[in-house]
């Protein structure tokens, strides 16, 4: 009688592995890697997108891909809620797709190149490499009616927002590294114009005012004129701790980037991380692994999608 070596010792296991396809498409982490190359040469911002996208797909509920999912007849899609305003890009994620099903067809997730394009994305972006496990399976079904439920909204506490990334094993320094992603990439209008109409507010440095303001010059930003503001001026393209000395300096552009700076909880954190930004990394590397790998469908449970944005035809196991 002996103990199976699978049971022993397997701790907090939630069936994810590293190099999950290592044996049913072993070029696969290789295609979405170059896959990724090729697209950051031609469009700098699909790396934005990749970033984004494991915040909104794993926070909500489980690193499903649920977020790449177009609306259907009977359910209204993650994207098209208010909380996904500005996400882009989504084509091109077809486009890794597609690399793969000519290559392996039916056996790469939309969940796993979702989290591995953002891991390349970021390295793109001149951030860390992050080793990160695979073996996630595809939601069938676009939960927009949860999303305000996980996600944190831009004038949200900070209690709030620990709360919410506290549900999800993320600390407090985790939550500050995140936040970071903040460093590259663009806010638009419509999530500004409260800080500046009818009064500026008075937190934000007098500074970044003006050019805040010749960027949004309207109360109600024309729905159809792209007006956005660069969310780090300094170095918009590239992930480092610059985003902590502008929110140290009052420039962050969302209320909860200028909170961050100032609660006490999550000041030491900015600050240390403004000086170091090997601590920043450090930290950055530790909550993505954690965001990652939030609650995955693993083994039987969802399936493979044969096409990022609709799920598969048949099926008998609807959830
Ligand atoms: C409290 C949490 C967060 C809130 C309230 C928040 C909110 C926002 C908002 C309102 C925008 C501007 C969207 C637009 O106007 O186009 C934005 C942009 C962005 N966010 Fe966050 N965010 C949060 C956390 C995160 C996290 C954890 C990540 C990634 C790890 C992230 C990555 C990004 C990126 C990369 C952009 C720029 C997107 C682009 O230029 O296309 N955010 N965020
Ligand atoms: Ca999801
Ligand atoms: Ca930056």
């Amino acid at each position: 009688l002996s103990l199976s070596p699978s049971v022993a010792g397997e701790g907090q296991n939630n069936g994810l592995v590293m190099n999950f396809y290592k044996e049913s498409c072993p070029q696969a982490e290789d295609i979405i890697t170059e896959q990724v190359k090729l697209l950051y040469k031609r469009h700098k911002n699909t790396a934005f997108s990749w970033l984004r996208n494991i915040f909104h797909d794993c926070a909500v509920q489980s690193c499903d891909a649920s977020l790449l999912l177009d609306s259907t007849r009977r359910s209204l899609s993650e994207k098209e809620t208010d909380r996904s305003f500005g996400l882009r890009n989504f084509r091109y994620i077809e486009t890794i797709k597609e690399a793969l099903e000519r290559e392996c067809p039916g056996v790469v997730s939309c969940a796993d190149i979702l989290v591995l394009s953002a891991r390349d994305g970021i390295v793109s972006l001149g951030g860390p490499h992050i080793p990160l496990k695979t073996g996630r399976r595809d939601g069938r079904r676009s939960r927009a009616d949860v999303v305000e439920q996980f996600l944190p909204d831009h004038n949200e506490s900070i209690s709030a927002v620990l709360d919410k990334f506290g549900a999800m094993g993320i600390d407090t320094p985790g939550v500050v590294a995140l936040l970071g992603a903040h460093s590259v990439g663009r806010t638009h209008c419509v999530k500004l114009v409260h800080r500046l109409y009818p009064e500026i507010d008075p937190a934000l440095n007098p500074d970044h005012v003006p050019h805040i303001l010749k960027k949004c010059p309207d109360a109600i930003p024309d729905p159809k004129a792209v007006q956005y503001v660069r969310n780090d001026r300094g170095t918009p393209m590239i992930l480092d701790n610059n985003y902590y000395r502008n929110i140290l300096d009052s420039k962050g552009l969302l209320i909860v980037d200028h909170q961050l700076a100032n609660d006490k909880r999550t000041k030491p954190y900015v600050k240390k991380m403004a000086k170091s930004q090997d601590y920043f990394f450090k930290e950055f590397s530790r909550a993505i692994t954690l965001l990652s790998e939030n609650n995955p469908l693993t083994g039987t449970k969802g399936e493979v999608r044969k096409q990022c944005n609709v799920a598969n035809k048949h099926h008998d196991q609807d959830p």
